[in-house]
């Protein structure tokens, strides 16, 4: 339904975005995830047919965004990020007004226009002038703008920024809401959005796309960051070297024991694991045929926050995680600190304006 291939756009000698290549299906959420100056808008209004790309095409329902612009505008509903509202018109007024400008046939205005008002939960305020609702009001009269002629896709540029946690929560329902009879792609900066709200993510980084998956399969497969971390007691050096012979173990840390709360003679390992095989089963039999004691095993995973960080920061390039072939006391370059795997929306304590 939408399809970006290979499009590039510069402005001046700076280079936005760069060979971006991502498709999203019928009925599916797309997240365009990416720090500040990643590109996201410029794709976004590529996307919408606003802004030509210097190279590359794009589709949306069929239609070329360059060669089809009108096409286009009438099959998608787009929310840029500063939304293009009238405040001196009353909710229903613009929304009129805007059923007309995207051509609305004037017998379906009335129906349209109130199932706009339906869908956003807009009902309340259809009297009210725009200049005097909140943020989160005005944002809902936005997306009901995006949606008024009942396009199949609808392109939202960072929907949820500058709103209060209860009115982020408002419009992510709302979004969800509207998959399935929608597509949608909508691009943000924060990492729960996603999670919470998109079936697909594409990370974008300096203008291109380092990843396109689930979030789920980001957190689980990127560069083996799922594993076990076990708590076990006896000979260490006993039972290493075994784990190391499973082809799906990774790397084996040694873990910090300044938690305080291990019993002598304890101690506490990190195994991140490999492929698509899950060796937990190998681990437990491994440790216990050792004839080490097994008295802990949990299964950990990255943080979509820390897969993140990977695919888009430098330094993480620079300092990959140890691999098998580092020794567990040699642990200088360990992989980011997992968290626990019912922690999957761990990711909400960082610095995220959401939850500032
Ligand atoms: N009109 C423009 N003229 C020159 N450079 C631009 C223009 N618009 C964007 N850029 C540059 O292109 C790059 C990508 O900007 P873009 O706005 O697409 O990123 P973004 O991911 O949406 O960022 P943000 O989240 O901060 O809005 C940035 O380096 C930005 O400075």
């Amino acid at each position: 339904m939408i399809e970006a291939d290979h499009l590039s756009k510069t402005y001046g000698s700076t280079l936005a975005v760069e060979d971006v290549t991502f498709s999203v299906e019928a009925g599916e959420i797309l997240g365009f995830l990416g720090p500040n100056g990643a590109g996201k808008t410029t794709t976004m209004r590529i996307l919408a047919g606003y802004l030509p790309a210097s190279r590359g095409t794009a589709r949306i329902a069929g239609f070329d965004v360059h060669e089809n612009s009108m096409a286009v505008r009438q099959n998608i509903g787009y929310l840029p990020e500063s939304p293009p509202l009238y405040p001196d018109m009353t909710v229903e007024g613009f929304l009129w007004f805007v059923a007309r400008l995207k051509g609305v046939a004037a017998g379906d205005r009335a129906s349209r226009v109130a199932a706009a008002i339906e869908r956003c939960n807009l009902e309340e305020k259809r009297d009210v002038l725009i200049r005097k609702l909140s943020k989160g009001f005005r944002q809902r009269v936005g997306i009901a703008q995006a949606l008024v002629h009942d396009p199949p896709v609808i392109i939202l540029d960072e929907p949820t920024v500058g709103l209060d946690p209860r009115q982020i929560i408002d419009v992510r329902n709302l979004i969800k809401s509207l998959a399935g009879d929608h597509t949608i792609i909508l691009s943000t900066h924060i990492l729960p959005e996603v999670s919470m709200t998109c079936s697909r993510v594409a990370i974008i980084n300096k203008g291109r796309v380092v990843a396109t998956d689930s979030p789920d399969h980001l957190m689980a497969g990127l560069r083996g960051g799922q594993g076990y971390e076990v708590e076990i007691a006896g000979d260490m050096a006993a039972v290493e070297p075994m784990l190391q012979q499973l082809p799906e173990v990774r790397s084996i840390e040694a873990l910090s024991e300044s938690g305080g709360d291990l019993a002598e003679g304890h101690r506490r390992l990190r195994v991140m694991t490999q492929g698509d095989r899950d060796p937990g089963q190998a681990i437990a039999a491994t440790i216990v045929g050792s004839g080490v004691g097994l008295y802990e095993m949990r299964r950990i995973r990255l943080s979509l926050e820390e897969v993140f960080l990977e695919l888009t920061t430098q330094e993480a390039d620079a300092d990959p995680p140890m691999d098998k072939a580092a020794t567990a006391s040699d642990a200088t370059a360990a992989p980011p600190e997992p968290v626990a795997e019912n922690d999957t929306n761990g990711t909400h304590h960082s610095s995220d304006q959401e939850e500032s």
